[in-house]
C-alpha cells in the first residue's frame, strides 16, 4: 500500500465493537480520511491478546454507489467478499447515525440492501447464491455442486489424523462454503478437523466449513469453522449457505431457523427472486479510538464513553 494512504503521525480512527450472535467485529471508520485499513492492521486489531480482539474487521469507506463501502477482513488479515453478521451490525449502526431504516452497503462481492428492523435487529438481502464450480471456486470441474466428493483431508498430518468425511454441498453466497450433513453437529471435533478442511486442495481460495444437522423441515443446527477466523459463535453467510444447500437437496424448506452456538438466525431463500434474506439480532459492545503510526501500524486503542 502506498504511503500516501497512510495516516499522519498521531492520527486516530473511530471504531465500534459489535457482534451478531457472538460473531464479533471491530468496525473502523475511515469514511472521512484517505487512510485505508490493510490486512496487517486488521490482524493486529483482531488479536485477542494484544489487540481489541474480534473474528473480523470491517473498514467503512466512502462509496459512489451505496451509503458506504465496507471492506471486510478475517482475523488472519485475509480480505473477503461477504460477512452476513457484520452487514447486520453496520445496518443498525447507519440507522443509529442517520435515522434511516433502509441502507445500501457496497462490498467486494457487490451492493447489498439492509434494513434495521429495530435498534438491535436487522435484515440483510445477501443476493442470489452461485452454484457453478468455477464460482465457488473449486480446483476442478464437477457436474453437481449439491453433492461433491471432498476426499481425505489432513494429508501431511500424522497418518492417524487423516480423515474422510465424504460428500458435501458447496455454494458461494459472496464467499465460499462447504456443508457436511451430519447426524449430530455437536459430536464433530471441528476444532481438530476444521483447519485441514479449510485448506483442502479442492478449494483454491480456502473455504468456510459447516457441520449441519437437519432437525426438521424448518430447523437446522449448525457449527462453523470459518476461513481465516476458526471456530466462531455464529456465521451469517454459513447460515445462508446451509439453508440454500438444504432446500436444493430436498432436506428442508426455503424459510427456516438456523440454530448456531450464539443463537438463532431466520433465513429465507426467496423463490420470487432467488435472493437470501437473513434476519437476526446485533449487539453493541463499546466504541473507541484506534491510534495509528505514520506507517499504518496499530500503536494503541482505547474505549470512549
Ligand atoms: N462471519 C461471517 C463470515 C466472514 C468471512 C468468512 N470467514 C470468509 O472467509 O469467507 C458471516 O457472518 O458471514
Amino acid at each position: 500500500m502506498s504511503n500516501v494512504l497512510r495516516a499522519p503521525a498521531g492520527d486516530h480512527l473511530r471504531y465500534w465493537k459489535m457482534n451478531g450472535l457472538g460473531n464479533d467485529f471491530v468496525i473502523a471508520d475511515t469514511r472521512s480520511t484517505s487512510f485505508r485499513v490493510d490486512g496487517a492492521l486488521a490482524r493486529a486489531l483482531s488479536d485477542r491478546d494484544e489487540g481489541i480482539g474480534c473474528d473480523q474487521v470491517a473498514a467503512l469507506e466512502p462509496s459512489d454507489r451505496a451509503d458506504l463501502f465496507m471492506r471486510i477482513f478475517n482475523a488472519d488479515g485475509s480480505e473477503v467478499g461477504a460477512c452476513g453478521n457484520v452487514s447486520r451490525c453496520v445496518a443498525v449502526l447507519l440507522a443509529d447515525e442517520n435515522g434511516l431504516e433502509h441502507c445500501m452497503i457496497e462490498t467486494a462481492s457487490g451492493v447489498i440492501a439492509a434494513t434495521a428492523t429495530s435498534t438491535d435487529t436487522a435484515s440483510v438481502d445477501m443476493g442470489a447464491p452461485k452454484f457453478g464450480w468455477i464460482d465457488i471456486p473449486l480446483a476442478h470441474p464437477v457436474d453437481d455442486t449439491s453433492e461433491v466428493f471432498i476426499g481425505p483431508a489432513g494429508a501431511g498430518a500424522a497418518e492417524d489424523d487423516v480423515f474422510d468425511l465424504g460428500l458435501a454441498s458447496v455454494v458461494n453466497v459472496g464467499n465460499p462454503h462447504c456443508v457436511f450433513w451430519v447426524d449430530d453437529a455437536e459430536a464433530i471435533d471441528l476444532a481438530r478437523i476444521g483447519p485441514a478442511l479449510e485448506q483442502h486442495p479442492l478449494f483454491p481460495e480456502r473455504v468456510n466449513v459447516s457441520m449441519a444437522q437437519v432437525n426438521g423441515p424448518d430447523s437446522i443446527t449448525l457449527r462453523v469453522w470459518e476461513r481465516g477466523a476458526g471456530l466462531t459463535r455464529a456465521c451469517g453467510t454459513a447460515a445462508c449457505a446451509v439453508t440454500v444447500a438444504a432446500a436444493r437437496t430436498g432436506r428442508a424448506k426455503r424459510h427456516l431457523t438456523v440454530n448456531l452456538p450464539g443463537g438463532p438466525l431466520d433465513i429465507h431463500w426467496r423463490a420470487s427472486d432467488d435472493h437470501i434474506i437473513m434476519t437476526g439480532p446485533v449487539e453493541w459492545e463499546h466504541r473507541g479510538e484506534i491510534d495509528i503510526s505514520p506507517m499504518g501500524a496499530l500503536t494503541g486503542f482505547r474505549e470512549v464513553a
